[in-house]
């Protein structure tokens, strides 16, 4: 069994962003800037924002965090959304997921400027990765193909079953994985909730990604001997003994399903650094305006 070490891997990644940084500053331009939107107080919200602003720190981006209550309007919201497609300091800004129910999730994510979308959530980002066109890719697909590619798995004729269909994460995951372009060329099936005998289809899989949510969904009995198991769920549970009260959970059963595996990530310390990271890469390029010119 191997390691895939996220957390080393998005340190990479941070380092050579950062060292671009350097070479802009050098030159007397603009620094990359990237806001974030946080709506309540959900305690794993906060965190990811506050990772996310101290990635920015690391590797010398500018950052501004919005805070709301979560009593927030969705027209105060579309306001600040409208201000910041406007603010020409602000290469790129997410809105924190989920938003409390009483706003209209779509409505916001439409609202904001396609050319800034670094979480690569609005329907144009989408659409232009669907067709094959530049686009920013959602950070968590991203994160998990820049693992692959940076341990040179094999995916090409691979059979790559994806557990979990949200916008976020597998749908576009399954996408991404059947493309024409390494780290793709992957026979897909994507599972959820409908599906009938899910270990028939995990059994299958070469490369296994779980985006559930559901603290030890995949046991050994439903893994391949051999197989790539990428895990994306962090659940927080109750733990007595940590100082926070509660610990991280992935959707695998780690202690059993890894030595079957050849490669498998943890959690914590697996995808989830790598979504700060290809955050990180979303918003250097809309610095750069790589992406739409
Ligand atoms: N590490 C990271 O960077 C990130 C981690 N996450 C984590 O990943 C997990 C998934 O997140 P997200 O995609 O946003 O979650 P969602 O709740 O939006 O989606 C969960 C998906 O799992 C499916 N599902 C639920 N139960 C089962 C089941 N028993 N068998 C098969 N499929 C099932 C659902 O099916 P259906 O569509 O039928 O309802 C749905 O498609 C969470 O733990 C989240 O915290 C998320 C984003 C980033
Ligand atoms: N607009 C939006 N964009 C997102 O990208 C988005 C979102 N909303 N809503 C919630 C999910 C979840 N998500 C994570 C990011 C980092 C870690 C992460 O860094 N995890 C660390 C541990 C962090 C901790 O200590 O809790 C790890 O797995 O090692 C996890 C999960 C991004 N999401």
């Amino acid at each position: 069994m191997n390691l895939l070490d996220g957390k080393k891997t998005s340190e990479t990644i941070q380092d050579e962003i950062a060292a671009e940084v350097a070479a802009i500053k050098e030159k007397g331009g603009k620094v990359p800037h990237l806001a974030a939107i946080l709506v309540g107080n959900d305690g794993g919200s906060v965190t990811y924002v506050n990772n996310k602003v101290l990635a920015c720190e690391r590797i010398g981006f500018g950052s501004s965090l919005i805070r709301y209550e979560d009593t927030v309007t969705e027209e105060e919201l579309l306001t600040k959304i409208n201000e910041l497609n406007n603010d020409n300091e602000v290469d790129g800004f997410i809105v924190q997921l989920p938003l409390p129910k009483h706003i209209n999730t779509e409505k916001v994510i439409e609202a904001i400027n396609p050319k800034k979308d670094v979480d690569g959530f609005h329907p144009t980002n989408v659409g232009r990765m669907v067709a094959g066109l530049p686009a920013y890719l959602p950070a968590t697909p991203a994160g998990i193909l820049q693992l692959l590619k940076r341990y040179e798995i094999e995916t090409k004729g691979k059979h790559c079953v994806v557990v979990g269909r949200s916008n976020i994460v597998g749908t576009p995951m399954s996408i991404l994985m059947s493309k024409c372009t390494y780290p793709g060329e992957a026979t897909v099936t994507i599972c959820h909730r409908n599906t009938v005998n899910l270990p028939f289809h995990t059994l299958q899989a070469d490369i296994l990604i779980v985006a559930v949510g559901k603290p030890g969904l995949i046991t050994a009995d439903m893994v391949k001997e051999g197989a790539v198991v990428i895990d994306v769920g962090t659940t927080r549970v109750p733990d007595a003994t940590r100082k926070s009260g509660f610990r991280l959970r992935g959707d695998v059963d780690f202690e059993n399903v890894a030595e079957k595996c050849s490669y498998i990530t943890p959690v914590p310390g697996g995808v989830g650094p790598l979504t700060i990271a290809m955050l990180m890469t979303n918003t250097l390029r809309a610095a750069k305006k790589e992406v739409y010119g």
